[in-house]
């Protein structure tokens, strides 16, 4: 009874959240890559993990693979501790890893490479995953575009058909044809029950493909929702139209952030009700009048300022 129970504590809990991290750090030197960094990953979702260039999320990726060691703080990997060598060997199989540099031995043809992962971890998904994907199989890596390598890294990443699926900037590099291709697979996946954490810079993939979203900024996590609640929440885009330019202080309420009042069109995010938003406007000539949903481009700008422009 009692070592029924010892063998069940050590066992990885394949309940829980598929990703956990809790205070999850990184320190190089002075740099703190990963800054208690703390979030779930939910079993069928697509978890989109947001920030520009050097924000930390290559080293949030590696932390859970077990590839770096966390300064402190913790995370599990469907139910492994990622400090735990052993339990993180014993799920790999169950796990897809997109890397944002392949490390392909490049002399290989792509089918070596294929069947030097099927190997590893099994390849029942190869045929149809080929089919989808497309890449050169019978020409060596070395000689791949681009985007042929990353197609290659795709069908490594789903062929042993795991339960989560780990990608570094899987769509960086692919043409917009694509792109939407790997959109709408992980769409499919993601309804097939799988789970699907992968990081971007690309703020218009994360808007349409995901289901919740982290933005981390110097290696800290920013906001943590819905894309959904996140847009509701950071108000609506408006243009209006007058018949004839209006002064920018009349017009502007509290609830009106980021005014651009550029001839007669005023352009701003609004953050107040829409009936009010509506009374307001009706002491002026309006000739056109748009809300719409903000772009995660302009959310984004609310977290990073001047640094989202690059
Ligand atoms: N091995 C390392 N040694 C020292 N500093 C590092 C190391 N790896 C990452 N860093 C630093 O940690 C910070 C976060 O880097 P990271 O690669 O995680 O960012 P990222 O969000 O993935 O960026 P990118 O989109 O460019 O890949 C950066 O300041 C980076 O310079």
């Amino acid at each position: 009874m009692c070592a029924q129970t010892e063998t069940l504590d050590t066992e990885p809990d394949r309940g829980a959240a598929p990703i956990r991290l809790d205070g999850l750090t990184k320190r190089y030197g002075d740099v703190t890559a990963n800054d208690a960094v703390s979030f779930d990953v939910g079993a069928g979702e697509i978890f989109g993990y947001l920030g520009p260039n050097g924000a930390g999320k290559t080293t949030t990726i590696r932390l859970l693979l077990g590839l770096i060691k966390p300064t402190s703080g913790s995370a599990e990997v469907l139910g492994a501790d990622i400090r735990d060598r052993r339990a993180l060997t014993d799920v790999k199989a169950d796990i897809g890893y997109l890397p944002d540099s392949l490390g392909f031995e490049e002399r290989l043809t792509g089918r070596q490479v294929l069947d030097y992962f099927a190997r590893m971890r099994g390849d029942e998904r190869r045929e149809e995953l080929l089919e989808l994907f497309r890449p050169p199989l019978d020409k060596r890596v070395e000689t791949y575009s681009h985007g042929n390598k990353r197609m290659l890294g795709i069908v490594q990443t789903f062929m042993h058909d795991p339960d989560l699926v780990i990608l570094d900037e899987p769509t960086s590099g692919l043409d917009p044809l694509k792109q939407d291709r790997m959109h709408l697979f992980l769409e499919e996946e993601r309804d097939a029950g799988k789970t699907v954490f992968f990081s971007s810079h690309v703020l218009s993939e994360v808007q349409r493909v995901c289901d919740r979203v982290g933005i981390i900024r110097d290696g800290a996590l920013v906001a943590l929702e819905g894309v959904d609640d996140l847009l509701e929440r950071s108000g609506k885009d408006v243009r209006v139209q007058l018949a004839a330019p209006v002064d920018e202080e009349r017009f502007a309420t509290a609830e009106m952030i980021d005014v651009e009042a550029v001839d007669r069109t005023v352009r701003f995010t609004y953050t107040g009700e829409p009936a009010a938003l509506l009374d307001h406007l009706v002491q002026f000539e309006i000739e056109d009048v748009d809300i719409g949903d903000p772009q995660l481009d302009e959310i984004f700008k609310h977290y990073y300022g001047n640094d989202a422009e690059e």
